[in-house]
């Protein structure tokens, strides 16, 4: 016997009627009640995309299947160009039963970052899918906790402490090792490589960047045999250094699914995805461990396998942020963070910036004669003495070449923010499409990276060409406003923009120096550009290529010297 049996049989359809009754005047009055509160604002009403598929599930499918063809931010560009029109630059897009903006117009994104900031913050769905793999910090927070974190960590990436040539310097090492050791053709110091992808192995290196800056210590997934005995901690099991970036990929991949159903998040599996989130926690939390337990003498131990700078000298994020908080799952969560927005994207851009080299001979000869004018030719035991105003200030060809890659291939091609109140565009609305238009509370709205650098009445004509000249000398193309942000903007800006221009410019430098020529081994040669997101947006068919060694003289080699081993 149930409740129900005792009452009449047309009960329980009539609850549903009610229900869906309720929901639609309910809708149909926030509705009634959006439209007068437009008119009040003088807004007017942005164009809408067609409402497509199933149940209104056609814009949803639409692009998930473009993102499995690692073509997602294409087809945002031709949604926008093909289905609405290129002088349309702010869209409604209905999606089951909620609507979302996607604009590409610099003026919106400015009210969205910068002047109108107070009004926007992440999306609850994009923080909450985030958490579960990085936990509660910078990048996954909110309000009065994202505050305290940022003016926490932002100071602790002030230049001076991110220019560790050292560091940099030691990893581009092993990135030249790994390439002769798996790649070379033949025994001789010059000629072609092998075909191989580049790709992986910028991967390995910004791994192995990231968690050195972090914890102190390098997972070196480079060169395994780097990596130094860890000290016992009694109570815990080493970190599995081996599997880490494999979890962190696995985890990623999680998080972009998720975040991509947005609120029908809940019909995933979610079991393997917990399993790599709980793997990537367990590795953090055992240097926050031995943080906490060690105090102040944390740095020493590293003074034992890391030759370069004296220990004092040494920038480590998790030791500086436990001088002023002390809290376990604080200090996981907060080096997590910047572990995930630090490693990928730098990983990304350096391997772009070869991709489109690999594909343009003369801006790879222009670029060659900027690095050997500034630095001279490759020499192993001379590293080169650089700082990120140096780059900005005096490298303009080195400048032109990161913007303009990424301006084609924005690391992070999708950003996103969700209205808290009621809220106005400055632009997109009515007939000319140059009103305000109104966002109700709640509202997500998506900002398309890439689709705003393809915009010609912007860039110019030639805005698919891969062309650093339009970042010189005023060129007409040129822009450092909200036309460009691909560190984001406004008071969420990249913290680590400074460092990942200088890293990139760095890890460039020598590579430059020490080959002459890059060739496109890509088989067809013209295949098409695969945009593959796993949170940042990295080449789906990697970095093929082959580099030719540049001539040069190897000093007598010292017994023991690393750098000279990987030359004979
Ligand atoms: C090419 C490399 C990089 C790109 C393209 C990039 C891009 C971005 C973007 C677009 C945002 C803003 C996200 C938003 O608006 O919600 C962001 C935020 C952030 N980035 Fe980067 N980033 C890069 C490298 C780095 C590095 C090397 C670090 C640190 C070591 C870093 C740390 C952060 C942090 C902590 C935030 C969150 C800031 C906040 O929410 O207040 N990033 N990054």
């Amino acid at each position: 016997m149930t409740f129900f049996s005792f009452l009449p049989f047309y009960t329980l359809p009539a609850i549903v009627v009610l229900g869906i009754t309720v929901s639609l005047h309910s809708k149909w009055e926030q509705r009634r009640r959006n439209e007068q509160e437009a008119i009040r604002r003088g807004c007017g009403p942005a164009p809408r995309m067609p409402r497509k598929g199933f149940l209104g599930f056609g814009n949803l499918l639409k692009g998930l299947a473009a993102s499995r063809d690692d073509r997602h931010p294409q087809h945002v560009v031709e949604a926008f160009d093909t289905e609405l029109g290129r002088d349309v630059h702010t869209v409604v897009v209905p999606i089951v039963d909620y609507e979302l903006i996607v604009s590409r117009d610099p003026a919106n994104i400015q009210a969205v970052f910068a002047t109108q900031s107070a009004d926007w913050d992440v999306s609850e769905f994009r923080a909450d899918s985030m958490r579960l793999l990085f936990g509660h910090g910078i990048f996954t927070s909110r309000g009065e906790y994202w505050k305290t974190s940022r003016a926490l960590i932002r100071p602790q990436f002030a230049t001076d402490q991110v220019n560790d040539l050292d560091l940099f310097e030691r990893h581009v090492q092993h990135l030249l090792a790994a390439i002769h050791k798996h790649h070379h053709a033949g025994k001789s110091q010059t000629g072609w490589t092998r075909a191989f992808d580049l790709q992986p192995l910028f991967y390995n290196l910004a791994l192995d960047v990231m968690t050195e800056m972090l914890y102190g210590y390098s997972v070196h997934s480079q060169d395994p045999s780097e990596r130094v005995e860890l000290p016992v901690l009694p109570g815990f099991e080493s970190p599995d250094r081996e599997n880490i970036g494999m979890h962190m990929d696995a985890g990623k991949a999680g998080v972009e699914t998720r975040s991509a159903l947005w609120k029908y998040r809940w019909l995933l599996p979610s079991g393997r995805f917990l399993k790599h989130c709980a793997a990537v926690h367990k590795y953090a939390e055992w240097f926050v461990e031995l943080r906490l337990r060690r105090g102040d003498s944390y740095l020493d131990d590293l003074q034992t396998h890391q030759a370069g700078k004296a220990t004092s000298e040494r920038f480590v994020l998790l030791h500086e942020l436990a001088k002023v908080n002390q809290d376990p799952v604080d200090l996981r969560s907060q080096t997590l963070n910047v572990l995930s927005a630090g490693r990928d994207t730098t990983a990304a851009l350096l391997s772009w910036v070869v991709y489109y080299l690999a594909r343009h001979r003369s801006v790879w000869d222009k670029l060659r004669a900027e690095v050997l004018d500034r630095f001279g030719p490759y020499k192993p035991d001379e590293p080169v003495g650089i700082e990120f105003r140096m780059v900005r200030d005096s490298m303009p060809y080195m400048t032109a070449v990161i913007n303009e890659t990424l301006r084609v291939a924005p690391v992070v091609p999708l950003n996103e923010r969700v209205s808290l109140r009621d809220t106005t565009l400055p632009r997109g609305g009515g007939p000319k499409k140059d009103q305000p238009v109104f966002v109700p509370a709640g509202t997500q709205i998506l900002i398309p990276t890439y689709a705003l650098g393809m915009r010609p009445d912007i860039w110019g004509d030639d805005f698919q060409e891969f062309k650093p000249e339009r970042w010189i000398n005023n060129h007409v193309g040129r822009k450092t406003g909200f036309e460009f942000v691909p560190f984001g903007g406004g008071v969420r800006q990249c913290i680590g923009q400074q460092l990942a221009r200088l890293k990139t410019a760095y890890i460039l430098i020598r590579l430059i120096q020490r080959f002459d020529r890059v060739y496109n081994a890509e088989v067809p040669a013209d295949a098409r550009t695969r945009f593959h997101h796993t949170i940042e947006n990295r080449s789906g068919s990697g970095v093929q290529i082959k580099l030719r060694y540049a001539q040069w003289e190897p000093k007598p080699r010292e017994p023991g010297s690393r750098a000279e081993e990987h030359l004979t």
